[in-house]
This record gives structure tokens, C-alpha cells and sequence, in this order.
């Protein structure tokens, strides 16, 4: 990977990239990305479980970034980031950005019924209590998440990136591709995908009767024949794709491929990607993919260009607005 275009703008000993253990080789592309050496940081457990930061660098007065999805193990990530967080403001960091490529909790956005909480904001809240100054983060479930932060906030998205694995393909046979939200909530994402390949969006109404079971109820628009790109933000146990994926083919699709931001792919996702009709799963790397999940049919872009462009830009109080903002 090379090094940003506008890498010497970079105040080099002003900037420190952590890694924490969400996802180190997402951390480790964005250092190279940017021309330096990931800080010297240990992040492990003590005997009892509790976490045990210790940051073997100065920080005093830099710009630090931490680099850690709050994706699986949830809690342990958030909590890890958390305690980084503090740390690095208790050694006086100048400023400490988090760089949160995956939101963990962000589904549970608002309150569905009663005494319900709202975990995004409650997440939100002990970002900023724990020190930070910026959050930095991708393709959130719920846009309005942006709110709950009253600290500066950076949403990114990866659609751009997404559907220009898309482009030569679609771009040669516009009437033989449609892109098509899996659900309500997806609309505006996959309305985005389809603007930038010059495509027709189909909706489809899904019904979620307890959770992590979803049902197809009917889908709005035209796709009979055509190839779909099912656009969505997660996948978590692959039952929207993979129900939406079986209810176009059957009802006269040509073939369904897939396009999400993050692979969270719980349980038996994998197995159930592998053995469904959906010819291939292109993901980012926001979450980490462990080994047993790299089958044949998911194919990964990295974000880690992107991330590192982006934390260029801010640390040189470059404009990022148009970069690969949410709504570009
Ligand atoms: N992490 C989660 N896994 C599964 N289901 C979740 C998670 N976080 C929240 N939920 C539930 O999802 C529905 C909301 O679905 P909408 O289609 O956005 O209404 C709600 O029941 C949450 O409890
Ligand atoms: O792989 P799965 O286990 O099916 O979970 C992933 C799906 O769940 C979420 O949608 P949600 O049900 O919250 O609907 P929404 O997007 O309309 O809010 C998310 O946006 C994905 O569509
Ligand atoms: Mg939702
Ligand atoms: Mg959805």
C-alpha cells in the first residue's frame, strides 16, 4: 500500500496511531498508509479478567488515534477503548480521536417498545465521559446516531468503495442490474450505491418477528431477470441477504450478489452465505475477518486507505467534506 498523496503535510511527530485488539491489522494497514510505525502500546487482561493498558510512547501534547471496532467481543473492545482512552488523556495527548469503523450497540438505536434503553447513546456518552475529543466512524445503522455526540463526529461511508467493484460490470449493462434494499431502514443506502453506477433501486419490506428472525413480506420495484446487488450496512447472522437473496431468486431474479459495509457474521453466517443462492459477498475490512470466515465467496475491500486519508486530512485541518462522507 502506498503512502497518502499528501503525507507531508503530516506533522509526523505530532501524530500516533494505537491499535487496540478489535481489529490490529486494520490499524496496521492505516499506519503504512500513512507513512509510520504503529505507537507502542500493550493492551491485555489481568487474572481476573479486568483490562490492563499500558501505552510505552509519549503522547504529551500529539494528536492520537485509536484505531478499534466495537465489533465482537463487544463489550471487551468497547471496554479496551474506553481505558485507552483514559489513558492517553491522563499522559496529556493533545487530542484523542476514535477511530470506530464499526459502531457495536448502534442497532439498538432507539426505544421499540417500552424500558427499552438506548444503548447507542449510552455508548455515545462514555466515549465522551471516558476523554474523547473526536469520534471518527462508518456507515452507522442509524444515521441520527451522529446526534448523541456532542463532540465532533465523522461518518464515512463505504458505499462509494463498494460499488465500484460494481462499476465495470453495471456500467457496460445499466438495464441488466437493479440494487435493492434489503429493508426499510436501507433505503437511502442503497439509493446512494445505485446513483453512483447510474442504476434503479427495488425495496424490499422486511418484517423482523423477534430478533435476529427476519421475513420477506413483498418487495416494491422491478428486478425480474435482472442481476441484484442486495446493499446493506451488516451483516450479522445473514438471515435478511440471505432471505432477501432466496425471495428474488425464486420470484425471477437472474442473480443476487451482495454489498455491506460490515461482515459481523455471527453463528453460522458463513455456512449459510456459502450454501445460499447469492453469488458473491463483497465486505470491508471495519471488522476483522478471522480465518475459519474467509470462504470463497466473501470478497473484502480494505477502508484502510480511505481511514488513513481521512486522519491525514484532520490532522492537518485539511477540509474532508467530500472525501467519502455520508450522503456523497
Ligand atoms: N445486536 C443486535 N442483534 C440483534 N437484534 C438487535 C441488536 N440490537 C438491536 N436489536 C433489535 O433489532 C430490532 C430493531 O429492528 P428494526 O428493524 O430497526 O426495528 C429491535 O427489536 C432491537 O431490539
Ligand atoms: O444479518 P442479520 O442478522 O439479518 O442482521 C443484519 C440486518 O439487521 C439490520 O437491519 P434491521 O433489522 O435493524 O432493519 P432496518 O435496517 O430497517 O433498521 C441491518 O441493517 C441489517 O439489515
Ligand atoms: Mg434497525
Ligand atoms: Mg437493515
Amino acid at each position: 500500500m502506498s503512502e497518502c498523496s499528501s503525507s507531508s503535510h503530516i506533522k509526523r511527530g505530532d501524530l500516533v496511531v494505537l491499535a487496540g485488539n478489535s481489529n490490529p491489522d486494520l490499524a496496521e494497514a492505516v499506519a503504512k498508509s500513512l507513512g509510520i510505525k504503529l505507537g507502542e502500546v500493550e493492551v491485555k487482561k489481568f487474572a481476573d479478567s479486568e483490562i490492563n493498558v499500558k501505552i510505552n510512547e509519549a503522547v504529551r501534547g500529539k494528536d492520537v488515534y485509536i484505531i478499534q471496532p466495537t465489533s465482537y467481543p463487544t463489550n471487551d473492545n468497547l471496554m479496551e477503548l474506553l481505558i485507552m482512552t483514559d489513558a492517553c488523556k491522563r499522559a496529556s495527548a493533545g487530542y484523542v480521536n476514535l477511530v470506530v469503523p464499526y459502531y457495536g450497540y448502534a442497532r439498538q438505536d432507539r426505544k421499540t417498545r417500552g424500558r427499552e434503553p438506548i444503548s447507542a447513546k449510552l455508548v455515545a456518552n462514555l466515549m465522551t465521559v471516558s476523554g474523547a475529543d473526536r469520534v471518527i466512524t462508518m456507515d452507522l445503522h442509524a444515521g441520527q446516531i451522529q446526534g448523541y455526540f456532542d463532540i465532533p463526529l465523522d461518518h464515512f461511508t463505504a458505499i462509494r468503495l463498494l460499488s465500484s467493484y460494481f462499476k465495470e460490470k453495471a456500467f457496460d449493462n445499466p438495464d441488466e442490474y437493479v440494487v435493492v434494499s434489503p429493508d426499510l431502514g436501507g433505503v437511502t443506502r442503497a439509493r446512494s450505491f445505485a446513483d453512483y453506477l447510474k442504476l434503479t433501486i427495488a425495496i424490499i419490506e422486511k418484517r423482523r418477528p423477534r430478533p435476529n428472525v427476519s421475513e420477506v413480506m413483498n418487495v416494491i420495484g422491478d428486478f425480474e431477470g435482472k442481476h441484484c446487488i442486495l446493499v446493506d450496512d451488516i451483516i450479522d447472522t445473514a438471515g435478511t441477504i440471505c432471505n432477501a437473496a432466496n425471495y428474488l431468486k425464486e420470484h425471477g431474479a437472474k442473480e443476487v450478489s451482495i454489498a455491506a459495509t460490515h461482515g459481523v457474521l455471527s453463528g453460522n453466517a458463513c455456512e449459510n452465505l456459502e450454501n445460499s443462492c447469492v453469488k458473491e459477498v463483497v465486505i470491508t475490512d471495519t471488522i476483522k475477518l478471522p480465518e475459519e470466515k474467509k470462504i470463497q465467496k466473501i470478497k473484502q475491500i480494505s477502508i484502510a486507505p480511505l481511514l488513513a486519508e481521512a486522519i491525514n486530512r484532520i490532522n492537518t485541518y485539511e477540509s474532508i467534506s467530500g472525501l467519502f462522507e455520508d450522503g456523497k
